[in-house]
């Protein structure tokens, strides 16, 4: 039986990878997928293989315009039922999983009392800009280089520290309670850790720690003079952990039985575990709702010129390995408001027999800043523009504008990789929902000029958290164990000519420029959003 077999259609990806029919007493781990659009739980065996997998969307809110929220309760209650769902089909193929491993949505801010378990608010969601002006009046007042030197991020409203700081001034009572101890903020692995073992535990990674403006890059630590600058309570952290450590056990009344949690890490981070990108140099780019590509750089962090994130690639033993990150806010997520907003799709995997259908992109370019503008452009007033659109156009065209500028914008950041790194990488391992798209990965390659590599296995974001908690387990003995454990699927190898490359980029070189001197001389544009 394949995996679509138990994952509905619409979350089924194509997978090389087949469910393990002969798992009788075979050791296996349980890795929570914990995304932006849905939950998802995989079962791998030792050798990374699937053994079983389970996936539910869930609600996103847009209150306002900018902002993003999801219910506390939607994520645990998905969670815990694509958990469940996993475990049954595993075991009873003769699995026997002995840890547990968590990867999640990074900087989504939670804030929940400690005595009752309530969240005081909504998440506030990575995507959400609510806090642009915070973030602009902390600029203004020269704040950014001091903690771009701390945290290795940018003043955005992206992180978590804004959003947090927005909770506190804007739910009633919050800050005085927080301050007396009484309330815990935690991103979604921290929350889903104390919802799973009911409420024992506070803790999260050093991976996700790092995204929330808060945490020293270069210490390892919660840093007090960021917790002052953006009146956040020591009280409210965490406990932050190496990403293969004993984090505890899940309450029995979740899974009938308590399992160890022994990996956690951010996506993107579990990613780059999943695709065994261990070694300096080494890229993967995640292509889900966004797309985050993560550039090795070993065990010193290396500060960009070119307006990328310093951040950890993971933590082992205490060792940090750093790595550089490029952040699109908009990929996968273009498709799905195609599909969803402007009803031109059937499914996402349309989007790929409509780009096949035409010979070229027929000068039409889709610039999807629609929270805004990510790497390396950090302009959350951007907006996002169609250009180029005449009477011929239609669901085909724009279908594959929105695949292009994921192509684009990948571009931008592989340019600006290799400009702080000294070389171009030479490779990119792909993976994340859009990577099932096979006209995508050959753009992507066409347009990027290096060789696109996806692997056997593209859930790399769970397999990751299940190779961390199984290094925490002794399933696997080492890093350069799960190295050899990577195989790709398929490689795409550049084939367009250098002019028609060049007449793309410069296409979308112009489409761009619109988007971001519109974003600076709209005079509409939200002022303060901190009421
Ligand atoms: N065949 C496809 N072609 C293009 N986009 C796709 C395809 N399949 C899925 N997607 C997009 O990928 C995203 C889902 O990927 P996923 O990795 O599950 O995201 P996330 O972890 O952010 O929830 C959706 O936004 C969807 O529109
Ligand atoms: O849910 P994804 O896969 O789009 O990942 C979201 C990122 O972690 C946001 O930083």
């Amino acid at each position: 039986m394949g995996l679509s077999n138990f994952i509905p259609r619409r979350h089924c990806r194509r997978q090389e990878a087949s469910e393990n029919k002969d798992m009788a007493n075979r050791p296996a781990i349980l890795a929570v997928d914990q995304g932006t659009t849905s939950s998802r739980a995989i079962v791998f065996d030792t050798a990374g293989g699937i053994a079983a997998a389970a996936a539910q969307e869930f609600p996103q809110l847009y209150p306002q315009a900018g902002w993003v929220e999801q219910r506390p309760d939607d994520i645990y209650r998905s969670t815990v039922a694509v958990c469940r769902e996993a475990l049954a089909r595993a075991e009873k193929a003769g699995a026997e999983v002995l840890s547990m491993g968590i990867t999640n949505q990074r900087e989504t801010t939670l804030v929940w009392d400690r005595q009752t378990g309530q969240p005081v608010y909504n998440a506030i969601v990575w995507q959400d800009r609510r806090t642009a002006e915070h973030c602009a009046q902390l600029r203004a007042q020269g704040h950014e280089a001091d903690i771009t030197a701390r945290t290795g991020l940018l003043l955005d409203p992206y992180f978590s520290a804004t959003k947090l700081a927005w909770i506190l001034d804007h739910v009633e009572g919050a800050r005085r309670q927080a301050e007396m101890g009484r309330l815990a903020f935690g991103t979604v692995d921290s929350y889903l850790l104390w919802r799973l073992s009911n409420g024992r535990i506070h803790a999260t990674d050093a991976t996700n720690a790092a995204r929330t403006l808060l945490f020293n890059i270069h210490t390892q630590q919660w840093d007090e003079e960021l917790l002052t600058l953006f009146q956040v309570p020591p009280k409210m952290l965490p406990e932050v952990r190496d990403c293969a450590a004993e984090f505890g056990r899940t309450e029995p009344t979740h899974f009938g039985r308590a399992l160890p949690v022994q990996g956690v890490a951010g996506d993107q981070h579990a990613a780059m575990v999943g695709q065994g990108c261990f070694s300096p140099g080494m890229v993967k780019s995640t292509y889900g709702t966004g797309c985050f590509a993560l550039l090795n750089t070993g065990a010193r962090p290396v500060a960009s010129r070119n307006r990328l994130l310093t951040t950890l690639a993971y933590r082992l033993g205490g060792e940090p390995t750093y790595a550089l990150e490029g952040s699109i806010f908009i990929a996968g997520a273009a498709i799905k408001w195609l599909r969803d907003s402007l009803g031109l799709l059937r499914n996402a995997a349309e989007s790929e027999e409509y780009a096949r259908r035409l010979e070229s992109n027929k000068g039409v370019y889709l610039v999807p800043a629609f929270s805004g503008l990510g790497a390396p452009h950090w302009d959350p007033h951007a907006r996002g523009a169609l250009s180029g659109i005449t009477h011929d156009t239609g669901p085909a065209e724009i279908a594959r504008a929105a695949l292009e500028a994921v192509c684009y914008q990948t571009h931008d950041l592989m340019v600006a990789m290799a400009s702080d790194a000294g070389e171009p990488p030479q490779r990119l391992r792909v993976d994340g929902g859009m990577a099932a798209n096979a006209w995508l990965l050959q753009r992507l390659a066409d347009l990027v000029d290096l060789t696109v590599e996806r692997p056997h296995v593209i859930e790399t974001t769970a397999l990751g958290a299940a190779y961390l908690a199984g290094l925490q387990a002794g399933i696997w003995p080492s890093l350069e164990d799960i190295r050899h454990h990577w195989r790709p699927a398929a490689l795409y190898q550049p084939s367009i000519s250098v002019s028609e490359r060049e007449r793309c980029l410069l296409g979308w070189a112009q489409a761009l420029r619109q988007v971001l001197t519109a974003g600076h001389n709209d005079p509409s544009r939200s002022q303060d959003t901190r009421h």
